[in-house]
């Protein structure tokens, strides 16, 4: 008899495609009585090299169907990239629904996983009775304040409010409201996320990439809010899930090679995700704070202020070479550092034993493949969620360090070399270094086959009759 299917809907762009198919890679390899079909949205005339790339190392179980790809003027005219993100779903609707329907006709599907990006299919659950799950490619902190925005939003935006008061999200440290995403009412975005935060009430569970040791407190708070009955979305923490290995481009052999050269845990590896890009100013401030550190560095250097969203959405990047200070490459080249334009295989990098720290923005993968590789990090968050991202890290975690930026939010060079010190030889560097190696060592359990993450997704699936 044919395996039962469970329907996977993706966002567009790489980092909304990777994920959600890593977690079905996972749940097929754990429960291989079920196939994955997966309906693939896209922007522009086609899919990324990189997209297609993937797709071709996917095992054959999952089976990839793309959608044809909404034009780029349908998403282009939003500010906020999460909203036109959430658009090229919105915009595929009739083609999800027609291939749903197809699916449906001639098999059996049990489950439909969405990313939190495509929440707008979840209307299809029902019309085709099937039950229907978010797959929050995030921490559960960021289910938390999903869940939690309403409260907060009549708590920031209260006229009274002293905005050094710190936020309280339940299970979570105090913040500062600086650290969330959006700081008035009129901030790109902000509506859409309100409507977002709507949808977690829906389906049948959310799926976070996140494991109990990492975010206890706040996953605990989240399950007591579901026993007493104050909230009724369900919270599933399936991970750390990352990737395995996928590359991709160009820069591998170079970068691994030069590694290969380098101490133990000598190098600070600097990259910013995949669409992450810093003013010129910022360019020139991270050059030399890096030269000044004296620290050995591996950086994939990005043009700057490039416009995040032409990588996600499949633009072309301009060469970033020439906005280097001048001479840099001269001076640092090969003796004190590597650097790679635009790309380069991260998750090798940073499981190279010449990594010994992570300049990073905090974009979530980056953070989980950081953390099951035992890498301390610098934590620059730059966009979205990243900055709470940051404070799991900083405040709550104690795993990383945060540069502070000048009155202007630039962070100087003296700041950034002072950082890289500390972090790879100081006596604070130490200690941050010994919590990451232990939750590393938590994070490997999670997803062992008697860990709590396994457990969790095992309790799921067999409700999937
Ligand atoms: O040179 C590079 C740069 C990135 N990557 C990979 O690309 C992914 C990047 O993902 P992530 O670290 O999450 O960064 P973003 O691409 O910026 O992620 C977006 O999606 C994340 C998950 O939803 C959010 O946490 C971020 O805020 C949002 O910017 C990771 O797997 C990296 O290993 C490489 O392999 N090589």
């Amino acid at each position: 008899m044919e395996k039962p299917h469970i329907a996977v809907v993706p966002s567009a762009g790489f980092t909304h495609l990777v994920p959600i198919l890593e977690f079905s890679k996972r749940l097929l390899s754990l429960h291989p009585r079920f196939q994955v079909t997966c309906l693939i949205p896209s922007v522009g005339s086609s899919l990324s090299t990189s997209s297609q790339s993937y797709l071709q190392t996917l095992p054959p179980t999952i089976h990839p169907i793309l959608l044809p790809p909404v034009s780029k003027e349908h998403v282009q005219a939003e500010q906020s990239l999460a909203v036109q993100i959430e658009l090229s779903v919105t915009h595929s609707l009739p083609h999800i629904k027609q291939e749903l329907s197809s699916l449906c006709s001639r098999a059996r599907v049990v489950a439909l996983v969405v990313d939190v990006f495509a929440h707008d299919a979840l209307q299809f659950a029902t019309e085709f009775n099937l039950l229907s799950y978010i797959y929050l490619p995030q921490a559960a902190l960021i289910l938390s304040w999903y869940l939690y925005s309403q409260e907060l939003d009549e708590i920031l935006f209260s006229e009274n409010r002293d905005p050094e008061e710190s936020i309280e999200i339940p299970g979570f440290v105090p913040m500062h409201s600086r650290d969330l995403p959006f700081q008035s009412r009129s901030s790109p975005g902000y509506r859409k996320f309100l409507e977002r935060a709507e949808k977690f009430h829906l389906p049948d569970g959310v799926f976070v990439n996140s494991f109990h040791e990492m975010e206890a407190s706040t996953i605990n708070a989240l399950r007591d809010e579901i026993r007493q009955k104050k909230r009724k979305t369900v919270v599933y923490p399936v991970g750390p899930i990352t990737q395995s290995g996928f590359n991709g481009r160009e820069n591998g052999s170079e970068c691994l090679n030069w590694l290969d050269e380098q101490e133990p845990e000598s190098v600070l590896y600097v990259s910013f995700g995949s669409g992450g890009t810093l003013s010129q100013d910022q360019l020139n401030e991270l050059a030399f704070g890096l030269e000044q550190s004296g620290k050995k560095f591996l950086w994939v250097l990005r043009p700057p202020n490039n416009i995040a969203s032409a990588s996600y959405l499949g633009g072309e990047a301009d060469d970033p070479m020439r906005f280097l200070p001048r001479g840099f490459l001269e001076r640092t080249s090969k003796k004190q550092g590597l650097v790679v334009p635009l790309w380069a295989p991260q998750v090798q990098i940073l499981g190279h034993s010449s990594t010994g720290g992570f300049v990073c923005h905090c974009g979530w993968n980056s953070v989980l493949e950081s953390v099951t590789n035992g890498v301390p990090v610098i934590a620059w968050p730059l966009f979205a969620e990243q900055s709470m991202n940051a404070v799991i890290l900083s405040d709550a975690l104690k795993v990383a360090v945060r540069p502070k930026a000048n009155d202007s939010r630039l962070v100087e060079r003296e700041e950034i070399a002072r950082v890289a010190r500390e972090l790879m030889d100081g006596k604070e560097g130490i200690e941050i270094r010994k919590r990451m190696k232990s939750l590393s060592i938590a994070a490997e359990n999670a997803i062992k086959e008697d860990g709590p993450s396994t457990k969790t997704l095992a309790e799921v699936v067999a409700t999937w009759k």
